[in-house]
């Protein structure tokens, strides 16, 4: 639904934001410079804290602190009660928290977060795909009104989630999904033909904020197969990680580094990509990164080698595939397509989802 240009409808969304990093900043930016257009249409979204793993701010609510810095607003040590408690506030306000980190104990939180009354967004997929009773915590927290919206777990800014919900509530049956669900891997198949190492290519990538922040996850197929899981739950299919045939790029003697210590020996990828490279071409194909999931419970990653006329070959940049078979569309699968890794996507993408929030709002005094 469209904001309306003008209304004397007007509704406070108060937004707290957990990670600052290189998706939430680009976020912020959106949320800034859409302020004039937003108020026109009936809706403040009022910043209240933004919290990263170590400090967070708050808008002013403390004298002694605001004293000492000549009345600026001011940064202190991290803590998430406190920071949830302010979001909230005390007069019954309409709460949102947006979780912009890929951290697994801010993703434990959501469960109590939403019971308490407050919205939650977040393009983290460790609650999606983490603990299956822990996602059913979450989902049943929802029953008292709160919403939890999570499009931007899947494929960035491309509506996937949305797409597969509103097959499903319209009474469509998801028969299986496939597809390229890695902007980092669609990227780097892309760029991958010789000319510079694999390595440099994924310090590159890293550099354009398309990995995630550990790019092991990217390389592993592990952020992928989170990928699978949500939308298999989405589905009502109960699937986890472990149930995911996943093949990884990340050699066995790298796999538990520090990530400053493996973003250092990443030159070791470079040998089994060139030879996979050059596979691909003795076949004719090409390299490109792939995912299934079906009705069956079956779920694989793989970096395939496609023929050059196979439609994923004809992809560009960080293009992510979706191709959803379902009953109404079984001969011809459904598909979304599009730029699928990137701070700016995915902060529209989690922007999306915090006006369909505050859009069913009701207003209050
Ligand atoms: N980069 C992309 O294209 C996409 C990213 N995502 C997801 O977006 C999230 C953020 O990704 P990036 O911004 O690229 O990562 P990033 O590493 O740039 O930012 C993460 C931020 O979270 C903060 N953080 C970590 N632990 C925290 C804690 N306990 N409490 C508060 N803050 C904490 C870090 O300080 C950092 O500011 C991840 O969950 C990622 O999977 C989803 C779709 C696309
Ligand atoms: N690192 C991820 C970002 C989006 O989920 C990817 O490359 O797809």
């Amino acid at each position: 639904m469209a904001l309306p240009a003008t209304t004397t409808r007007r509704r406070t969304l108060a937004v707290g934001l957990i990670g600052p990093g290189r998706v939430g900043s680009a976020l912020l930016d959106q949320l800034r410079a859409t302020q004039p257009r937003l108020a026109r249409a009936g809706l403040e979204l009022k910043l209240c804290g933004v919290a990263a793993s170590k400090r967070m701010w708050l808008d002013s609510d403390d004298p002694a602190l605001n004293g000492r810095s000549d009345s600026a607003q001011t940064w202190r040590p991290s803590d998430l009660n406190e920071f949830v408690d302010h979001v909230r506030g005390i007069d019954g306000r309409h709460a949102l928290l947006i979780d912009c980190s890929a951290n697994d104990t801010v993703a434990s939180r959501y469960a109590g977060w939403l019971a308490a009354g407050v919205h939650v967004v977040t393009p983290n997929k460790l609650a999606g795909s983490g603990p299956l009773t822990r996602w059913q915590a979450i989902r049943a927290a929802c029953a008292s009104g709160m919403r939890f919206r999570y499009e931007a777990t899947v494929c960035a800014g491309l509506p996937v989630v949305q797409t597969l919900r509103d097959l499903l509530d319209t009474g469509d049956e998801l028969l299986s999904v496939e597809g390229m669900f890695s902007g980092t891997l669609a990227w780097l198949c892309n760029r991958h033909d010789g000319s510079q190492p694999f390595s440099a290519l994924v310090r590159e990538a890293h550099t354009l904020g398309y990995t995630e922040p550990d790019p092991r996850d990217d390389l592993s197929g592990m952020d992928v197969a989170r990928k699978l899981v949500i939308l298999a739950r989405e589905a009502g299919w109960p699937l986890s990680l472990e149930n995911v045939e996943v093949q990884s790029l990340v050699p066995a003697e790298l796999a538990a580094l520090p990530v400053d210590e493996f973003m250092l020996r990443l030159d070791q990828l470079d040998a089994s990509m060139a030879a996979r490279l050059a596979d691909a071409r003795a076949q004719g194909g090409v390299l490109r990164h792939h995912a299934h999931l079906d009705a069956h419970g079956r779920a694989s990653v793989k970096l395939a080698v496609l023929p050059t006329g196979h439609p994923f070959a004809h992809t560009r940049l960080t293009d992510n595939v979706v191709q959803f078979t379902t009953r109404r569309y079984r001969d011809n699968p459904l598909l979304v397509q599009g730029p699928g890794a990137g701070p700016e996507v995915t902060a529209a993408g989690i922007f999306a989802d915090v006006l369909r929030i505050a859009e069913g709002l009701e207003v209050r005094a």
